[in-house]
């Protein structure tokens, strides 16, 4: 099963959402090695990343910010931040968060175990949060343990299915244009209303783009552009790659990104962004197996049979002597209330071995349907119960 990361301690709840806050105040290893600077005479943290996580989410319409809600009892924000953190090349992320929801992120960072960590106080606006995250890696900063990179990826918080290899797309090409951005089809047509609320004009659908996360900059220039930009910009703009276009005259590289780099924006997405992860773990589960030395073989079969379920593949197959642990039901029930802390959800499953080839054939069918939908469905009110196939 899908072990989540350790860590005991329950982050504290987030705060509520200040209304009105939105705009109130004011692949090869060798590429990587590239990216990350690591050949001689390159500085060594040549990659770092900004996310801006300063938000209320206001279109969400719940009271938390949408970056804190949980995912099968995770918040959203600990999902980017795994991603960002499995890409060894990225040294520094630093997180934009509003000063009533700073103890909630050093919880969620001391639970989930985030490493690379760096916390900056949230701006009104998305570009004032980016902003301060880059003003927290520029090099005059006194007492800061960042230094500044050669290239600053800038990713939202509330994309959590951003993976390495757009990643490294965007890097390597603002490395060589000096910005990049993903960008992905349109799925609907823009049109533009006129004051008396009727069809100005329409784009031609083919001929635009959405602009999504992540977008990556040599630091400078989008440091120097963050630094020019108007009060007007920074209160009201949305698109990082306009800045530097505007006030360094850097045309970014459009990189074309996968589907799942949408927003979570809406609360249907969080449901979206589930169905996701669901489907992530199912493909990634280690299956430890309790069989007497005499049942091999019914192991190898439940393996078999299981695969066809799941359409899994299996990161580990253990033959292990059974637990003092689990003999008994109540033994069972108390350990997963213990891993359940870890975010480990531990489920018992009884299996009979019949003689008769069918019955057994039988028996692991139903064995693997039950497991194949623990899984997906990571049902917490199950846990510690044994289930009989
Ligand atoms: N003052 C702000 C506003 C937004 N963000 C962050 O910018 C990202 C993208 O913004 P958006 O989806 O608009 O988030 P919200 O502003 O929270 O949502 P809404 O517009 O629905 O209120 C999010 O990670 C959000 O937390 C931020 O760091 N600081
Ligand atoms: O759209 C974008 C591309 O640049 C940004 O990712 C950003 O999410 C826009 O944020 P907001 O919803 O606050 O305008």
């Amino acid at each position: 099963m899908e072990a989540g990361p350790p860590g005991s301690a329950r982050p504290a709840e987030p705060g509520p959402c200040l209304s009105g806050q939105r705009g109130a105040d004011h692949t090869a290893s060798a590429s990587l090695q590239s990216v990350a600077g690591t050949e001689p005479g390159r500085h060594p943290q040549a990659v770092a990343a900004v996310l801006p996580a300063g938000g209320c989410g206001e279109r969400m319409g719940v009271p938390t910010p949408k970056q804190f809600c949980p995912i099968l009892e995770r918040p959203l924000i600990s999902y980017t931040l795994q991603a960002l953190e499995r890409v060894c090349w990225i040294k520094d992320i630093v997180v934009a968060v509003t000063g009533e929801n700073m103890e909630v992120m050093k919880s969620i960072i001391q639970k989930y175990q985030h490493k690379r960590i760096s916390l900056v106080e949230a701006g009104v606006t998305r570009h004032r949060s980016i902003f301060n995250g880059l003003k927290a890696l520029a090099e005059d900063q006194i007492n800061s343990k960042l230094s500044k990179p050669e290239v600053v990826i800038i990713h939202d918080a509330v994309r959590p299915f951003v993976e390495e290899g757009v990643l490294l797309k965007v890097v390597t090409a603002a490395k060589e244009h000096g910005a990049a951005g993903a960008i992905r089809p349109l799925v609907s047509t823009v049109v533009s209303p006129s004051a008396d609320g009727c069809l100005d004009y329409s784009l031609e659908r083919a001929r635009h783009r959405a602009s999504e996360m992540p977008q990556a900059f040599l630091f400078d220039v989008i440091y120097e552009a963050y630094q020019q930009c108007s009060d007007y910009d920074l209160e009201f703009g949305t698109e990082c790659l306009q800045l530097a276009l505007k006030y360094c005259c850097t045309k970014a590289k459009l990189v074309e990104g996968s589907p799942d780099l949408w927003k979570v924006t809406y609360k249907r997405d969080l449901y979206a962004a589930e169905s996701i992860i669901k489907e992530r773990i199912s493909q990634e589960i280690c299956v430890v197996m309790d069989t007497e030395e005499d049942n091999k073989h019914v192991g190898h079969l439940l393996e078999e049979v299981l695969k066809s379920e799941l359409n899994v593949h299996f990161l580990d197959f253990k033959l292990v002597p059974p637990s003092q642990k689990m003999e008994n039901l109540m033994q069972i029930r108390e350990f997963a209330k213990e891993v359940k802390e870890r975010n480990i959800l531990l489920y018992g499953l009884l299996i009979s071995y019949p003689q008769d080839d069918q019955k057994l054939q039988e028996s692991l069918r139903q064995g693997a349907i039950i497991i194949a939908s623990l899984i997906k469905e990571r049902n917490s009110g199950l846990i510690g119960q044994l289930l009989i196939a």
